[in-house]
Formats: C-alpha cells, sequence, structure tokens
C-alpha cells in the first residue's frame, strides 16, 4: 500500500501547502432561472490545498455554485478566475482539461462496465493518440494504453478497490460505486475536485471510508477539494474553509469553528423567517 501511494503521488501533482494562495476567486456571480435566483452576488475564493466545504439549507443553491464552477452552468454576471486567468464561456470538458474534475450528487458512472473500465474513461482527456490508434493497439498507442492502465492501477489500490476491477459497477454496493466515481475524478489528476455530496446515503462505516479518502487525496496529493456536504459532523471534521450561502446569498465564510458560532448560520439552520 505504501509503494502504491508514492507511486500514485508521482503521477498526481506534489502536495502543496494547505490554504495557500487563491487558486480559484469567485466575485459577484448571479445565476438565475427564471424568475428564481439560485445565487446572488456571490463571490469567495477556493485556496490551494484546503478543503472547502459549500453548506447551506435545501436550495441555497450549493449545487448550482458547482455547476457554475465546472462551466456546466453560465452566470448571468460575475467573473471566474482560475490560476491567475479569468475564465470566459467555459464548458465542463474545458473546465476537466483545465484541471477541475468532479462527482456527482446521483452517481454518473457507466453502469455497464467495470470499475477498471470507468476509471479508464477517466483518462480520455489525458490520451494523445485517438480511439482509432486505441483500437489497433500498436506501438505508441500501446505504449501510451499501459502508462494509463498503471496510472488507473494506482488509483485502485489506493482506493481498496481491487477486489472489484473487473465487477460492473451496476452491481457495486452504493458505497463502493461513490468510491469509484472519485476514483475516476482522481484519474484525471485534478488540481481542484469538486465533490457533490460525497456522503449522501451511506451508513456510517462507508462514510468514515470516504472521509479518509477525501483527507488522504488532499494531504497527500495536495488536491484542492471543494464539496457539498449536508452531514455537519462530516464538514466540521474534515473541512478547512466553510462558505454557507442561504436563498442564494452568501451569510458566512469562515473555518468551521467560525461559521460554527455565527447567528445568521444557526438562524439559518434553524428556520428563522427573512
Ligand atoms: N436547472 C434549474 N432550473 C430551474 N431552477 C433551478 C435549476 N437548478 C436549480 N434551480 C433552483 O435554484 C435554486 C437553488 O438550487 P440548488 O440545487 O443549487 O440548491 P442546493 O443548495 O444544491 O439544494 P439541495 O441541498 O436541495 O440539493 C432552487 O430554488 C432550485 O429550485
Amino acid at each position: 500500500m505504501a509503494e502504491a501511494d508514492s507511486a500514485l503521488a508521482q503521477t498526481l501533482a506534489p502536495a502543496p501547502q494547505r490554504g495557500g494562495a487563491p487558486v480559484l476567486r469567485l466575485t459577484d456571480i448571479e445565476l438565475g432561472f427564471g424568475g428564481v435566483k439560485a445565487i446572488n452576488k456571490v463571490s469567495f475564493e477556493v485556496r490551494k490545498g484546503e478543503i472547502l466545504a459549500i453548506i447551506g439549507p435545501n436550495g441555497a443553491g450549493k449545487s448550482s455554485m458547482l455547476n457554475v464552477i465546472n462551466g456546466f452552468y453560465k452566470p448571468q454576471l460575475g467573473t471566474i478566475e482560475f490560476q491567475g486567468r479569468t475564465l470566459r464561456a467555459m464548458d465542463p470538458n474545458t473546465a476537466a482539461k483545465n484541471g477541475i474534475a468532479r462527482t456527482f450528487q446521483n452517481i454518473a458512472l457507466f453502469k455497464g462496465m467495470s470499475t477498471l473500465d470507468n476509471l479508464m474513461t477517466g483518462r480520455l482527456l489525458k490520451m494523445k493518440r485517438g480511439l482509432f490508434w486505441q483500437a489497433l493497439y500498436w506501438g505508441p498507442a500501446q505504449k501510451e494504453e499501459l502508462e494509463h492502465r498503471e496510472a488507473v492501477e494506482k488509483i485502485i489500490d489506493f482506493l481498496e478497490i481491487q477486489a472489484v476491477r473487473r465487477t460492473p459497477v451496476g452491481r457495486l454496493p452504493y458505497g463502493l460505486q461513490k468510491r469509484v466515481e472519485l476514483g475516476r475524478a482522481l484519474a484525471m489528476e485534478p488540481d481542484i475536485l469538486l465533490l457533490d455530496e460525497p456522503m449522501a446515503g451511506m451508513n456510517v462505516e462507508e462514510k468514515e471510508d470516504m472521509c479518509r479518502f477525501i483527507l488522504e487525496v488532499n494531504q497527500e496529493f495536495g488536491t484542492t477539494i471543494v464539496l457539498i456536504e449536508h452531514d455537519m459532523g462530516v464538514v466540521m471534521d474534515i473541512s478547512d474553509r466553510v462558505v454557507v450561502l442561504d436563498y442564494g446569498v452568501k451569510i458566512a465564510d469562515g473555518t468551521p469553528d467560525e461559521v460554527r458560532a455565527n447567528q445568521r448560520v444557526i438562524d439559518a439552520y434553524l428556520g428563522v423567517s427573512h
């Protein structure tokens, strides 16, 4: 395991300081759907190497914000700067190429495909030679295929999913499917990993495993992580900073302790009327 870890560490980016310089900055983001203002003038930054949680009651705008970050939704107003560059007209493919990977609230894997093949799809953007070359499986394409397989095997070891590497993911228990989805995002070697409710629907043991993997990804590979999570225990335990949304507005931004003590946050969660 230690050997696999260090090999994977070479595949992924080296660990920088936790909570370093801003790597992503969102300024005055506004997103509406018809009459609904899902996000209303929200600004915050994500610092290199940190784990940032976005929390808030149902309908607060958390998923919308994640969708803005990975280019799935285009805000009507506001700017997004990633690694010092202002991003314009970004789509999810461009975001992924830029090093922003994500998982989804409802698992988005190819259910009939094996764990291994699902993880290989995470390497597609990294493949220099197209499907024609891959199909020929010859010369340079063969060498490249082997390199991608090696990277994926390291992730399989790291996430401890060797036993299910050939199993179609649709047959796996829910917690393991979530782990495979994390693996597929890791296969993209992201700078920023966006996790949409990574523990939703999990039992206590599965949650503990997922927490451990998230912390290990962050600490060993220096991957910056932005997550949405409803389980407050988990959020407070693993996050460096927390952004709180309510009705599309940012009501707090700080360390878990600061946010926990914030009266606006307490009111929002207790449902105090506006
Ligand atoms: N595609 C869409 N079309 C219309 N309205 C939308 C769309 N996506 C989100 N909304 C609305 O925007 C608001 C914010 O929704 P969003 O899903 O971002 O909240 P959330 O905080 O992630 O909620 P939850 O915790 O329940 O997942 C809600 O009022 C929602 O109904």
